[in-house]
């Protein structure tokens, strides 16, 4: 079983994320991981707090000759802007924040619990996620998150493949698919933190190259719809998830809904084993299995809770009304929250990969991924 935690404070001295249950034999590529943790500190919007850091992967145990062993990785991302010790406590809670639930439910303060549900944490997401695609990698299977959405101003997903749509990502201040727009969502940021408010969005990613049947109908804690839903909505902020068509399906009648099947035997000798679907409004899963089309999973970010102009809240010594703390902030994470998304859906189709196909080691794996696919092209 391949799993992962995460530790660390927001302003303590560092974040870690332990691995369990990561084939050996993976050599890894440092700079792919730090371009992934670079991309997840930017995007139009974000606040001071990037300018300080400089994110950098450390792997601490797991790794020999620089591939993993089979045992426990420990990932380290490093906190510039260590200063927790120094750190006074907030006062007055800020609505949509951890601030007031937290403080209550653990007996105690609101910096003690803010420092833990801020977003920084992601970092060490971003990095166990970009180790398991280089996993996915080695299977041919590929992923992209982008923005499709910000505040009320949406972008249609352009056709096209996977290649392309990374340039165009790669391109845009917001991490759209259309760089040649930007201008526009730059200027609704701007206006929005002008006017000392704060905006959301939403994101989509798109996973190629997947073979028919990772994940399970058999088990509800083990449908990989499920095990996606959960990781993506345990992303801060992400206050909805949808695969596929989503909450449309439901106003559709079925004959508009489900992916017809069609048999190709050109294609046989592709992960998909041949099966071809005119459509792909399931977004890839069928009965929480891969179905071996692209795999399509949208988000809805909120906006962020800390307000320039902030909302009422109460002192918490004296429950006196007073507005809201505010201190340091993003305006718009919703770029970077199309990094961490994507990487924790990564993650989550990597364990599935390795709960289909998982020995000990990567060359293992590989050998049981063949014979698995030799086999099901004769069903
Ligand atoms: C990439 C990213 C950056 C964020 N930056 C901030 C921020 O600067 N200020 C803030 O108040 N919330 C920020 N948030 C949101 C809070 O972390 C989140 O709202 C809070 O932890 C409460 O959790 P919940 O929204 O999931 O209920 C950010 C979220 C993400 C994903
Ligand atoms: C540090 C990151 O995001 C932080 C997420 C966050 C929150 O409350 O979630 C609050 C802000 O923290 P700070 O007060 O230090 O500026 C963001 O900058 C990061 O993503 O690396």
């Amino acid at each position: 079983m391949l799993r992962y935690w995460t530790a660390g404070e927001s302003h303590g001295k560092t974040l870690l994320a332990l691995l369990d249950g990561f084939p050996a034999g993976l050599e890894i590529d440092y700079e792919m991981v730090n371009v992934e943790l670079k991309r997840r500190q930017g995007g139009y919007g974000r606040g001071g707090r990037q300018k300080l850091e400089t994110d950098k992967l450390e792997v601490l145990t797991g790794i020999w000759q620089g591939r993993t062993l089979g045992s426990p990785l420990t990932l380290q991302v490093v906190n510039a802007d260590y200063k927790l010790e120094r750190l006074k406590e907030l006062e007055r809670p800020r609505p949509g924040h951890a601030d007031l639930v937290g403080a209550v439910k653990y007996l105690g303060s609101i910096r003690g619990v803010l420092e833990r549900a801020s977003a920084r944490e992601t970092a060490v997401r971003v990095a166990a996620g970009a180790i398991a695609r280089q996993l996915l990698r080695v299977f041919g299977i590929e992923t992209i998150g982008y923005v499709t959405e910000i505040g009320r101003l949406a972008i249609d997903t352009p056709s096209g493949s996977l290649e392309e749509h990374r340039v165009a990502r790669d391109q845009s201040s917001v991490y759209s698919l259309a760089p040649q727009r930007d201008a526009e969502f730059e200027k609704l940021i701007d206006d929005t933190a002008n006017d000392g408010d704060t905006l959301g969005g939403v994101i989509e990613v798109r996973v190629e190259g997947l073979p028919i049947g990772l994940g399970t109908h058999a088990q509800w804690d083990r449908k990989l719809d499920g095990k996606i839903a959960q990781a993506v909505m345990a992303v801060q902020a992400i206050k909805g998830v949808e695969i596929g068509l989503g909450f449309e399906a439901a106003r559709r009648t079925g004959s508009n809904v489900h992916d017809a099947i069609h048999y190709d035997p050109s294609q046989k000798h592709l992960p998909s084993l041949g099966y071809t679907r005119p459509t792909n409004n399931a977004g890839g899963l069928e009965g929480g299995m891969t179905n071996g089309q692209p795999l399509v999973v949208r988000a809805a970010k909120k906006p962020i809770s800390t307000l320039r102009k902030p909302l009422d809240s109460i002192r918490m010594d004296s429950k006196e009304p007073q507005r809201a703390s505010y201190e340091r902030s993003d305006v718009c994470a919703i770029s970077a929250a199309s990094v961490i998304v994507e990487h924790v859906v990564a993650f989550e189709i990597a364990a599935a990969l390795v709960d289909k196909f998982g020995g000990d080691s990567v060359e293992e794996m590989q050998g049981r991924y063949q014979l698995y696919l030799e086999r099901a092209a004769q069903q």
